[in-house]
């Protein structure tokens, strides 16, 4: 027994067998600059989970060219949408972190939330190490993309290897890779659509936009495209909408191959020409508001939209910190605690 306590001296392991929750999700700049996003950047596009050129190539691309000229321009658009609370990508994942622990703990779960983004701050490293400080072994990870895709999923996951790669004790870990059809985030999406309906009236078209990817990556077997379109599939089924009604599209393209389609600017210019002059935007591969949804959608692609005629364009936010999906993170992390 003696040599058992003076084992947990040496490692530091007395006050063990705490539980952690950690939340993942991508990052953003620091700051809406130039040299903040320039940062973030070459973090983000040095990963090979999201950039799939041969190394060499893509580092001379991506300093020679992209990262010269992107960080300027990007950094105007993150100024358009940033917050007094800083981005809002950020601000809302730390809303959703206290509004978890707020609710696993009146539930009577033992289980501190974590929070850490892929790239910039707080990084993951440094969050495991708090969390391990903290005398937790048991850990739940909830990457906060609901479908799985191997540049954000597998990426959080290559970053929480990457650190416990390093560590002499593991904790024992979960980590949820989808959960692209769980019922709790198909009727928090209807939810949220219907509200939207009840307010505005049913538009003429709901679009659900999903970030893109390179169609390169479904052919090699990346699941998104499907897990994307099974909750387009769920969710249209549970509010008893038609073919006619809505319409799957894929948004922020990057560079020049092929991405996923339909796109989603090129859809939504069509629309009016079509006769169709009131839509609905919904982005369900978002799990936070942030460039892409704000700047990218409620902005860029509404005007869009009016500039080709069209009347009416909602968007309708991403589930953020709102109870029902608060409820969905509680109810999936729920079974590993
Ligand atoms: C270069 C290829 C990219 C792939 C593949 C990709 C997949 C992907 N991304 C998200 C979620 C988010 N992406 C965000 C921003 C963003 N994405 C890319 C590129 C790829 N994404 C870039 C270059 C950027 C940065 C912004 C810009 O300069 O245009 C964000 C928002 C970050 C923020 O700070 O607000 C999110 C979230 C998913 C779900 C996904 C996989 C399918
Ligand atoms: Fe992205
Ligand atoms: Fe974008």
């Amino acid at each position: 027994m003696a040599r058992f306590s003076g084992l947990d001296k040496a490692t530091g392991h007395s006050a063990r067998g705490k539980t952690g929750v950690l939340l993942v999700n991508l990052g953003t700049p620091d700051e809406p600059t130039a040299s903040a996003v320039r940062r973030y950047l070459a973090e983000f596009l040095a990963d090979p989970r999201v950039v799939e050129i041969p190394k060499l190539i893509w580092m001379m691309i991506l300093h020679g060219i992209i990262l010269r000229v992107r960080p300027a321009k990007s950094a105007a658009l993150y100024k358009e949408i940033w917050t007094d609370e800083g981005s809002p990508l950020l601000a809302i994942s730390r809303q959703q972190q206290s509004k978890l622990s707020e609710l696993l703990s009146t539930s009577g779960i033992d289980a501190s939330v974590h929070l850490a983004m892929r790239y910039g701050s707080p990084s993951v490293a440094s969050t495991l190490q708090d969390m391990h400080k903290q005398g937790i072994d048991k850990l739940v990870v909830l990457p906060l993309y609901p479908q799985y895709a191997a540049p954000t999923t597998a990426s959080a996951f290559d970053a929480i290897a990457k650190e416990l790669c390093k560590w002499r004790y593991l904790p024992a870990l979960h980590f949820i890779n989808t959960y692209h059809d769980h019922p709790d985030l198909i009727s928090a999406l209807a939810n949220s659509i219907q509200q939207d309906f009840d307010k505005n009236g049913k538009p003429q078209k709901l679009v659900l936009s999903y970030h893109g990817m390179p169609e390169r990556n479904l052919h090699l077997g990346d699941p998104y495209y499907c897990f994307c379109m099974k909750t387009t599939r769920l969710v249209v089924e549970k509010l008893g909408l038609t073919e006619d009604d809505y319409i799957n599209t894929f948004q922020s393209r990057f560079g020049k191959a092929k991405w996923l389609q339909p796109y989603t600017d090129a859809t939504i210019e069509a629309l009016p020409a079509k006769g169709i002059n009131d839509i609905a935007v919904i982005c369900p591969a978002f799990s936070a508001d942030c460039l892409e949804t704000l700047e990218e959608i409620q902005g860029e692609n509404r005007h869009v939209f009016e500039g080709a005629g069209g009347k009416n364009f909602r968007y309708i936010e991403c589930l953020n910190a709102n109870d029902d999906h608060i409820k969905m993170m509680a109810n999936i992390v729920k079974p590993y605690l």
